[in-house]
């Protein structure tokens, strides 16, 4: 559904997204994670054929959505971080317009059921909580029943039990009807709960591309055990595990860090040793923690030197 290869952008002498590829599959949810500035809307913009590439493909339903505008606009619904409507216009009349530019568009009023907005269908754009405006933008790229869905930060600002709830919606439509998304996020959780597979932007090269799980372990190696000695441990005996890579010592608080079986090597240790481990909290590695790990917990925006001369950037 979704093919890019050695997709480069440049704006003037900068180059902002750096040979990357990638594929979306259909009826599969592929998040594009990265620190602010790592290139993440640049590349979703060059799949929705909102900018041109300076080298490599992009190819969406089999064609180059920059020369195919028809193709691109029928066969992708696309949320961007901005896009705002007329203070004026009301729910249901935003859906409906927005339907009248397709030739096969879903319900209206199945949308409006489906997203929740159902009792707000009369209620002003202004009016709207910044939940009800994400739930309509959701629902305006949805409306001309795409077989993609480019969503760029679906769920920013919204609060816990909404972005479950859009969680759901986005489960549906994959599940319902084959969608295939791209979702660029910041939330780990989200990605976990909701990406098959997850690609990291930094510095505009995919440093990583896996399912979240893959991520986790490739990044992870590493595990951590904390415990209170029972009786005195001389960490030389940790240490000359080969499992082990550091073990540290605070108030009493033993913290091993290692590889491999590294539970099952320091337990045998301590049963040997006859101490027992009090308070055992053994440390899993996280997405969050091989995100840092893959980025080098490094910033992309150093400079906060966005020029605002996008080429007609619509939403
Ligand atoms: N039109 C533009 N002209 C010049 N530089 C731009 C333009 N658009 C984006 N940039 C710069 O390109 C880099 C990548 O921006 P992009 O918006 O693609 O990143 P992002 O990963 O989506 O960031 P964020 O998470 O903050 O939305 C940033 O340093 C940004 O300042």
């Amino acid at each position: 559904m979704i093919d890019v290869q050695h997709l480069t952008k440049r704006y003037g002498e900068r180059t902002v997204v750096d040979d990357v590829s990638f594929t979306v599959e259909e009826g599969e949810v592929l998040g594009l994670l990265g620190h602010n500035g790592a290139g993440k809307t640049t590349t979703v913009e060059c799949v929705a054929g909102l900018r041109s590439p300076d080298a490599g493909t992009v190819r969406v339903l089999g064609v180059d959505p920059v020369a195919r505008r028809d193709v691109a606009r029928l066969g992708i619904g696309v949320q961007l971080q901005q896009s705002t409507l007329p203070d004026r216009m009301r729910v249901e009349e935003a859906l409906r317009l927005f339907a009248s530019f397709y030739p096969c568009p879903v319900p209206v009023a199945d949308l409006l059921e489906s997203l929740g907005l159902a009792e707000h269908r009369a209620k002003p754009y202004r009016v709207l909580s910044g939940g009800l405006k994400q739930r309509l933008s959701f629902a305006l790229a949805l409306v001309g029943a795409p077989r993609i869905a480019v969503l760029d930060e679906l769920t920013t600002g919204l609060d816990p039990q909404a972005r479950r709830d859009v969680w759901q919606q986005v489960r549906d439509v994959v599940r319902g009807r084959g969608v295939a998304v791209l979702l660029v996020t910041h939330f780990m959780e989200e990605a976990e709960r909701l990406c098959d597979r997850a690609a990291i932007l930094s510095a505009g090269r995919v440093v990583a591309l896996d399912t979240p799980a893959g991520l986790v372990e490739r990044a992870a190696g590493e595990q951590s055990l904390r415990f209170s000695p029972s009786a005195p441990l001389d960490p030389a005996v940790l240490r000359a595990l080969p499992e082990v890579t550091s073990v540290t010592e605070t108030a009493g608080t033993v913290h091993v860090a290692g590889r491999g079986e590294l539970v099952h090597a320091v337990m045998s240790v301590l049963a040997r040793e006859g101490v027992v481990a009090r308070g055992l909290r053994i440390e899993q590695t996280t997405l969050d923690d091989a995100y840092l790990a893959l980025t080098g917990g490094a910033q992309d925006d150093r400079a906060d030197d966005r020029h605002d001369d996008r080429e007609g950037v619509r939403s």
